[in-house]
């Protein structure tokens, strides 16, 4: 058995060695960079549950580049190093967890940024000067690519102000999808093999022994580290800031997140907007953002422990694009949707991949009839991410983007900075109805029991509904004569539509479906406004005074206020008894939270008097009692609490609290 599992480390050591030569120094991966990374994992895995294999030169150890020897060879002043990967949110809270051990405060502070997508290079300035450009190469020694790193239009050979005096910055020279796509054309025009995507092509690109067919090349640089003996500032954050300043390219999409709840929030919103960036990204890099901190965490031999990647997950097939179909969603935003000959992807059969938005289309040149490489990523719709131009029939034309929407034919309309194209007939267009209505139902919104987006589309087609409001009118006699509909099926709806009366406010709110009003918008809006009426009668500048509303976020609810319709459905709903306000008992702070629990209050107490206390208990669903029995649960002491008391607690095992206790208890619940 060891024997084998010595084989088995031996092996991969030596698969994983082969694909880091095709993809660093031949820039010509055969294998995923998903695939390698899950060998890798698994190698990562052995060598840990066998330390007695342990070798330094695993490709576990060490950064996977290498050095091609066609430039000089240059160690690094300060070493390179790779990132730590991690695939789930999970990966990503033990990170948290070890980060804030190892540090023995909870007091830290994160930045996210995106994870470009290219070759990694490190940049020395002197006096103001850039001396050279090296590759990460193994990490400690790479590359000297400075000639061909001064043909790249944004890396700045000589800095405007006065930074640090002697420092490097790290960052990716990438290739931007548009230069990308050109290159190919040209490619394929003279007969050429394209370029199998962006990243391998500027890490090539770098590489070429003539830096004037560099030059040529639509290379740019960005940004992320910069590395010196002395610091302007004390935050990663800040110091990029002012990498910025002085002509650097920093990506904007920096945030410095609190939480790791924050770290979540910055990874979806990204996961999505990714696809409108002028390149490409595989993740999202959380790096701590204090230097003193990063300082006491340090590196393993691989990478920092003060950073971690997050992967957007990528596995890749090809197949052939029969047509694009339009849809519409909840808000009117039309999706293109391709449908592909089936193919089977990540272990599921594959019939239809996203294609975003117009844009998308257009800067992938994606055809009708056109192979295409679709991949899987953390989303669950597969994306198409480009087009195999050897494969493009002869007849082939330019895809021309639908006008008019799909689903009532109006014409389609397209903001200014936004992606996507809407359907503005948001009161007319039937997908817009039915999917508003669906998500009003829906189990985090008014969560009604009986209901499926099947039979909204049923009784929307019957005419028995035509927005939420009227779900309240529907009778058990309409529901019963429906296809697949019987006397039991229509008393479940009807009660759980009149059950639905009891969901509390700020859930309501969420399921009136107003743009970028979520879960987690409409409860600190419900929480500050208190009532429906508060709300929609609120300024733009009152709106905003709210914590975490912006200005799209204000503008929409006003836009939503503004319009009779939705002030005539409110009305309806208020009528029924749907909660358009935060309920007394929660304004009062009464809560079930202590239901079923004995509590004996004695003694003098210093936050509560003692008939607040008992109060307190009351209105969040507990008992007291006066006298201490068997069951009691809780004893609350305040100071000198009767010895009898005392000794009776005691003696039964009841648990004595203080009165911060108590209240622990009651903010944990
Ligand atoms: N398919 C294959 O055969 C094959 C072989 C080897 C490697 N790979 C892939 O290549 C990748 C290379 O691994 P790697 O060791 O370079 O690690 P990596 O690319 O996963 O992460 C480390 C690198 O990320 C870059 N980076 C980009 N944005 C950054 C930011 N904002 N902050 C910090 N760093 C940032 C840096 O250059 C850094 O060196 C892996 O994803 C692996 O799957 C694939
Ligand atoms: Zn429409």
């Amino acid at each position: 058995m060891p024997k084998n599992i010595e084989e088995k480390i031996l092996k991969l050591r030596e698969e994983l060695r082969i694909h880091n030569y095709n993809y660093y120094v031949l820039d010509n991966p055969t294998i995923s960079d998903y695939e390698f990374d899950l060998m890798l994992k698994e190698l990562e895995k052995l060598e840990l549950e066998n330390p007695q294999y342990f070798d330094p030169n695993s490709p576990t150890q060490r950064v996977g580049g290498e050095i091609t020897k066609k430039f000089k060879t240059v160690t690094h002043k300060n070493r390179m190093y790779s990132l730590a990967n991690s695939y789930s949110k999970e990966d990503l809270i033990d990170w948290e967890k070890r980060t804030v051990k190892l540090l023995g405060t909870n007091d830290v502070e994160y930045t996210c940024e995106l994870k470009y997508d290219g070759a990694s290079i490190n940049l020395y300035y002197k006096e103001g000067k850039l001396l050279s450009a090296v590759t990460r190469g193994d990490g400690v020694e790479g590359d000297d690519v400075t000639a061909n790193v001064r043909t790249i239009k944004s890396v700045p050979l000589v800095l405007q102000h006065d930074f640090v005096d002697e420092f490097e910055i790290r960052g990716e020279i990438i290739l931007p999808l548009d230069g990308f796509n050109k290159m190919n054309e040209e490619r394929i025009d003279i007969g050429e093999e394209p370029y199998k995507n962006p990243r391998n092509t500027a890490s090539g690109s770098l590489k070429l022994l003539d830096s004037r067919e560099v030059a040529k090349r639509p290379l740019d640089c960005l940004l992320y580290h910069v590395v010196a003996n002395s610091y302007p500032k004390s935050t990663h954050f800040d110091i990029l800031n002012e990498a910025r300043k002085i002509g650097f390219k920093v990506p904007e999409a920096i945030e410095v997140c609190k939480t790791i709840d924050a770290v979540f929030n910055f990874i979806e919103k990204w996961d999505e907007k990714r696809y409108s960036l002028p390149y490409d990204t595989d993740g999202i890099v959380v790096k701590v953002n204090s230097l003193a901190q990063q300082d006491e965490l340090g590196y393993t031999a691989k990478a920092p422990r003060w950073a971690i990647a997050y992967k957007f997950e990528t596995e890749q097939e090809s197949t052939i694009l029969k047509e694009i179909t339009y849809q519409v969603g909840r808000t009117g935003a039309i999706t293109p949707v391709a449908n592909l000959e089936p193919v089977e992807l990540a272990g599921t059969i594959v019939k239809r991949a996203s294609l975003h938005n117009a844009d998308q289309i257009e800067k992938l040149d994606i055809r009708v009839g056109d192979t295409v490489y679709v991949e899987k990523g953390g989303e669950i719709i597969p994306k198409i991410v480009g087009v195999d131009f050897n494969k493009r029939p002869q007849n082939s034309e330019t895809t021309n983007y639908i006008t008019h929407c799909p689903d009532c034919n109006t014409q389609l309309v397209r903001n200014e900075g936004d992606a996507k194209h809407y359907c503005p007939n948001e009161y007319g267009c039937p997908t817009q109805i039915t999917s508003r209505i669906q998500h009003f139902i829906s189990r985090k919104a008014m969560n009604i029991d009986g209901l499926g987006a099947e039979t909204i589309e049923l009784l929307f087609k019957e005419g028995l509904i035509h927005n939420y409001a009227d779900l309240y009118d529907l009778k058990e006699e309409q529901i019963i004569p429906l296809e697949r509909m019987a006397e039991k099926s229509a008393k479940n709806i009807i009660l759980g539509i009149q059950k639905s009366k009891e969901i509390p406010f700020e859930k309501v709110l969420f399921a009136l479906g107003i743009r970028f009003v979520g879960e987690t918008v409409a409860k600190k809006l419900a929480k500050y406004f208190k009532s429906i009426d508060a709300l929609l009668s609120a300024s733009f500048e009152e709106l905003i005074t709210v914590d975490e509303i912006g200005d799209k976020i204000a503008e929409s609810v006003l836009n939503f206020s503004s319009n009779l319709i939705n002030i005539q459905l409110i009305d309806r709903l208020k009528s029924y008894g749907v909660q358009l306000e935060v309920s007394e008992e929660s304004l009062e702070g009464k809560t079930e939270v202590l239901t079923g629990q004995v509590f004996v209050v004695s003694g003098v107490f210093t936050e509560f008097n003692r008939n607040d206390l008992k109060k307190s208990i009351e209105d969040n669903g507990g008992k007291v009692a006066s006298s201490i029995s068997k069951k009691t649960n809780y004893v609350i002491a305040g100071d000198n609490m009767g010895p009898s008391k005392l000794a009776k607690a005691e003696s039964l095992g009841i648990p004595i609290i203080s009165e911060l206790d108590y209240m622990a208890m009651l903010e944990n619940n």
